[in-house]
């Protein structure tokens, strides 16, 4: 995913769209065809900025059909997995599955996950370790909630839930590594943290790579930002230099505004 030039790490540019509790497995072939059709008229260099869909589980046979039979440069995961490999966890679904049917990526400790499924650091280190028995390049969400950022203690809650979700790994295991910062009160609000914030947290949590691990690792780890991402800020918000990419929730449904924030660069007006 990330390349040596010079001597200084070129990190490429990943936009990831989660789709979240939505589209079924017909709606989610339509979203992907209209999404590489656009993609492909605007002529998206793949290897330039990697796109990435998120779909949910009963999609992805689906959606592998296509991107394999229409050779498809998109890359997709699941939103979530098992720490488990297989046996009685009913309604669980193990990385192995996944990487059967191609996936290249997973969600692990969306916010939504750690709200809703009371997912804990310690949880998701365990599936940190199911991602990488398969292959899987592990997204960690990591973020706080407003009264955490109102208090001010975001950064330290935020690099708390890092250092604990990769605690026992080495660097080597964690190459693929993504980081997704998503402030929870900017998800799905309409308010998005601003330009600075992202890059902030993006430079405390590769600099907190750096403490864990090397300095070269940490600058080779790709660091996104998601909470209310749309084309009209995106190229924004991207612009700081520790912000790699972003992890798009609502907009990643709607089949050209998702492609327009794959094109980022196209909106960046200096
Ligand atoms: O995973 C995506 C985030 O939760 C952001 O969602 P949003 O773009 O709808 O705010």
């Amino acid at each position: 995913m990330t390349t040596q030039k010079n001597g200084q790490f070129v990190r490429r540019p990943l936009i990831a769209g989660n789709w979240k509790m939505n589209m079924d497995h017909m709606q989610a072939i339509a979203l992907v065809q209209k999404l590489a059709w656009t993609l492909d008229d605007a002529s998206h260099d793949y290897e330039r900025v990697q796109v990435s869909v998120f779909p949910p589980f009963t999609d992805l046979r689906g959606v592998q059909t296509l991107v394999v039979g229409d050779k498809l440069s998109l890359d997709y995961g699941a939103q979530d997995l098992s720490p488990q490999d297989s046996g009685a966890y009913t309604g669980d679904i193990p990385g192995g599955f996944l990487a059967k049917l191609g996936c290249t990526q997973v969600l692990i400790g969306h916010s939504e996950r750690r709200e809703i499924h009371g997912e804990t650091d310690e949880l998701l280190n365990t599936k940190i370790d199911a991602a990488l028995r398969h292959e899987l390049a592990p997204v960690l969400c990591v973020g706080e909630g407003l009264e955490i950022r109102e208090a001010g203690n975001h950064v330290n809650h935020t690099l708390a839930q890092v250092e604990a979700a990769l605690s026992g790994f080495s660097a080597e295991q964690l190459a693929e590594l993504v980081i997704a910062y998503e402030p929870v009160w900017a998800i799905g609000t309409g308010k998005t943290a601003g330009p600075e914030d992202a890059q902030e947290m993006s430079a405390a949590i590769r600099e907190k790579l750096a403490e864990l691990y090397s300095q070269e690792f940490a600058d080779s780890i790709r660091i996104l930002y998601g909470g209310s991402v749309k084309s009209a800020n995106v190229a924004a918000i991207l612009s700081g230099a520790d912000v790699d990419g972003a992890l798009v929730g609502g907009a990643s449904l709607d089949a050209e505004e998702f492609a327009k924030i794959a094109q980022f660069e196209k909106h960046i007006t200096a």
